[in-house]
């Protein structure tokens, strides 16, 4: 089959230059975990590195650290305090602050569980983060339950609801996909953020532009996928694109992992961690056709 080019409106990345080191690629800190979900941090934490971020670190709960760190060599790990129910209390941001003064971007949410303390830790986050911030799972539920959920940001924010997660930000239980689409644009142009509407063909929207992509499939209805396209977008804006272009490449990428794996899964047997090893396909994929029509 002839090679196919890229779709347009997609962000093309340069090659990476000869002297380039790992902070070049940023730094990137995520933000999540608690007791019983150390799992998807963690996925967010290896896309993150396979999306090419330089250097990655994971803060989370440290009743929940050495099963982190354990999962994944190339990351690094902060510990923040756990409370008794398992989660991040408030006061985790004295601890947090320190490295957060040296993150180019974060992300904060997959698998931070809920809790009063964290309500107020996420706000703090969303309002306070100067640097370009990712907010998904349990970071989205708990900013739902302010007043005005996204409004106060400090820096550019990409917020990445699926279905369920949309229609608690905007406090419509029983909105359908097809106004949620058309809402997510309003939500995304009021507040002036990245708005990415997960599904098949997930939406991407700052307000202006609206991307729907092309790749993907069902397989991806496992649990964990959503972890690991966290971990791409932040690792897109460690390596310094906005954050509407971070969300389209990472969304984009994101399906072709999974488009490439199930040529050799199954649909049925595709797990997250399957598509993170898929992700470095994709790159392959995306980087051929680019360098094939660059010319
Ligand atoms: N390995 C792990 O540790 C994992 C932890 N996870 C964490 O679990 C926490 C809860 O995440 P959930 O997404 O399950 O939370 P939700 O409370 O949003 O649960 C999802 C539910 O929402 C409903 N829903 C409606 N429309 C949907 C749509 N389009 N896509 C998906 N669900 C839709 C479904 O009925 C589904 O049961 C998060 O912190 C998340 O990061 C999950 O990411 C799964 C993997
Ligand atoms: N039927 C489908 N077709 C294409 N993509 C899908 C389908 N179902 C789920 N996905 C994708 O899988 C991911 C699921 O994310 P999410 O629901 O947050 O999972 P989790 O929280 O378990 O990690 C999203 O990127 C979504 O677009
Ligand atoms: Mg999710």
């Amino acid at each position: 089959m002839p090679i196919q080019p890229l779709p347009s409106g997609l962000p093309i990345i340069a090659p990476r230059a000869k002297d380039s080191h790992k902070g070049t690629y940023g730094r990137a800190l995520l933000v999540g975990g608690s007791v019983g979900m150390p799992g998807s941090i963690s996925l967010s934490g290896q896309a993150c590195l396979k999306g090419g971020a330089g250097l990655v670190t994971l803060a989370v709960p440290d009743a929940i650290i050495n099963t982190v760190a354990n999962f994944e060599p190339s990351y690094m790990t902060w510990a923040l305090p756990t409370d008794r129910s398992g989660h991040l209390p408030f006061h985790a941001k004295t601890r947090l602050n320190e490295k957060l003064q040296s993150a180019d971007c974060l992300a904060v949410g997959p698998g931070l569980g809920q809790s009063r303390g964290l309500f107020h830790l996420v706000g703090y986050l969303y309002e306070t983060f100067a640097n370009p911030m990712v907010i998904d799972a349990d970071g989205l539920n708990l900013l739902s339950q302010r007043d005005q959920p996204l409004a106060g940001r400090a820096g550019p924010r990409v917020v990445t609801p699926h279905l369920g997660e949309f229609r608690r930000l905007v406090g419509k239980p029983h909105l359908s996909m097809e106004d949620a689409r058309t809402l997510a644009v309003e939500v995304a142009q009021q507040h002036q953020i990245t708005v990415v509407l997960k599904g098949p063909h997930t939406l991407v929207t700052d307000g202006q532009q609206q991307w729907h992509n092309p790749t993907g499939n069902p397989g991806m209805a496992t649990g964990g996928t959503g972890d690991v396209l966290t971990g791409l977008v932040t690792s897109l804006l460690a390596q310094s694109l906005d954050v509407y272009s971070a969300a389209v490449l990472a969304v984009f990428l994101h399906g072709l992992a999974a488009d490439l794996a199930i040529r050799e899964t199954t649909q049925p047997g595709l797990t997250a961690s399957d598509l993170l090893s898929f992700v470095e396909e994709a790159w392959r994929d995306y980087e051929s056709r680019r360098d094939h029509f660059s010319n």
